[in-house]
């Protein structure tokens, strides 16, 4: 199967030290990556440096088997949702998704059918004359969503998609990674939440302060850690075991 991402030795310090310590995976054609870790572990700056967004990282990263520095052409093959969505806010959605559509040379009659059934299917087709300014996060977010996949990407990240979004638009998310996998897709997904990340991911990749600690699907991660969730295996992993107590002094200081 091929390679759609491989990444060597991958370092990257922003000027004071390393944030990422040497990481090294491949992720085959097809897979759903789940990339997890606790909070400034290094998952976006990862997924920034493959989208050519941060640079002076050391190590190689290959993707469509091509390394990607100073490359631009695979980017027409990747999609992206931000971990902070940031939208055009003067712009309504069909504005919108018209420039991102324009971005990628998708054909004006195509697309327009494209704009309309995915506004439908995310329940954004009623306010798509509506000044995105306006919109709740849920709303952008399902926007961010749309724009992400609308040139058809072989490749995609999602950096907290699901952030915002109601239990049915999650559950049409989840399904729509699922779709998208059957349809030869890679996706490279990062998330806190972690019943979804063990429901969805075909392959969990675990970073813990730049360094990944462990790599196998969910039921490979169960037989080297003992626990029943992937939430026991982060915290195990992550050397995190005092919440109870964490959360009893929060309490205690607010009562004093
Ligand atoms: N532009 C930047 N300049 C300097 N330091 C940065 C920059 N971006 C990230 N960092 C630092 O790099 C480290 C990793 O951050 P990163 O955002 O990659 O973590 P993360 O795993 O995505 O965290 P979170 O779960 O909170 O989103 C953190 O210490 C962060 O402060």
């Amino acid at each position: 199967m091929e390679d759609v991402i491989v990444v060597e030795n991958l370092f990257m310090d922003y000027g004071s030290g390393d944030v990422l310590k040497g990481i090294s995976f491949k992720v085959p054609k097809g897979q759903i990556v789940g990339y997890i870790g606790p909070n400034g572990a290094g998952k976006s700056t990862t997924i920034r440096i493959f989208l050519g967004m941060t640079s002076g990282y050391r190590g190689t990263v290959k993707i469509f088997g091509e390394d990607i520095r100073d490359k631009y052409e695979y980017k027409r093959r990747i999609g992206y949702v931000p971990e902070i969505v940031e939208l055009y806010d003067s712009l309504t959605p069909i504005e919108y998704l018209n420039f991102i559509g324009s971005i990628y040379g998708l054909e004006e009659n195509r697309l327009n059918n494209k704009i309309d059934e995915l506004l439908n299917l995310f329940d954004l087709y009623e306010v798509r004359n509506t000044r995105i300014s306006s919109f709740s996060k849920g709303m952008k977010q399902k926007l961010a969503i749309i724009s992400s996949i609308i040139h058809n990407p072989d490749l995609i990240f999602f950096d907290e998609p699901i952030t915002g979004l109601d239990a049915n638009s999650a559950m049409v998310f989840k399904e729509m990674m699922q779709a998208l996998k059957k349809e030869g897709k890679t996706i490279f997904y990062s998330s806190h939440i972690m019943e979804v990340v063990e429901k969805v991911s075909d392959r969990i990749i675990l970073l813990n302060d730049g360094r990944i600690v462990a790599d196998g699907n969910f039921y490979e991660l169960k037989e080297k850690v003992v626990g029943s969730s992937l939430e026991d295996i982060f915290n195990t992993l992550t050397g995190f075991t005092n919440h109870s107590e964490i959360a009893s002094k929060v309490v205690e200081i607010i009562n004093s």
